[in-house]
């Protein structure tokens, strides 16, 4: 089975799926991890010499080609879910978790990050908070159509082991 993390920019998608494919025997891929790979530049970069239109055919492509894997935890970029028909791709190919974190600690997280993030690379102390929020407004929509929502301040290996168990007893 193949497992999506979706959710907005450090929601803990690349922390999580990590650990989950360690703990229980998985594959794990990251979606920008794979991306940067390909192309050999960053996320950042991509976005500069290619512009974003460009970043989201290439982020489509790399996730068809994750679809044909098996037994994996695919950890998905921010906006992967919102973009092209990735939602109703990753719904095929398997199944869609969201992880979803409160306002204030997506901004203690990416305020250091910034640097590294082109799509809240414009915003600074002061503006962060709010450009989230918009962002989550335009996003949620999408992450809503995710089978699982977690809620990451309660998140533990035991959440992630009770979806296995029940694939387990479906397949
Ligand atoms: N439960 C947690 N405990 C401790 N640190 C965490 C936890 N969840 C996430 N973090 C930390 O928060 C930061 C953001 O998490 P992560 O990189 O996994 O987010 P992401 O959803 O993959 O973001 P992106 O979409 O930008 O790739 C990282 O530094 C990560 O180590
Ligand atoms: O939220 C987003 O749109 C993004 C999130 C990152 O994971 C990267 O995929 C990229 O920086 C875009
Ligand atoms: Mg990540």
């Amino acid at each position: 089975m193949l497992y999506f993390l979706n959710g907005f920019m450090g929601s803990g998608k690349s922390y999580w799926g990590r650990r989950w494919a360690t703990a229980f025997d998985l594959e794990f891929h990251d979606l920008d991890d794979v991306i940067e790979r390909q192309e050999g530049m960053t996320i950042s970069e991509l976005f500069k010499t290619k512009g974003e239109p460009a970043f989201r055919r290439i982020e489509r492509d790399a996730l068809a080609r994750m679809c044909s894997k098996s037994n994996a935890i695919i950890a998905c970029g921010g906006g992967t879910p919102c973009f092209h028909d990735n939602m109703k791709r990753m719904s095929r190919a398997g199944i869609t978790i969201w992880l979803k974190t409160p306002l204030e600690a997506l901004v203690e997280r990416l305020l250091p990050e910034l640097g590294h993030r082109p799509v809240i690379a414009h915003t600074n102390a002061d503006t962060l908070a709010g450009f989230i929020e918009g962002k989550l407004a335009e996003r949620e929509p999408f992450y809503h159509r995710c089978v699982y929502h977690f809620y990451t301040p309660y998140l533990t290996d035991e959440n992630f082991k009770k979806i296995l168990d029940k694939c387990k007893r479906h397949s």
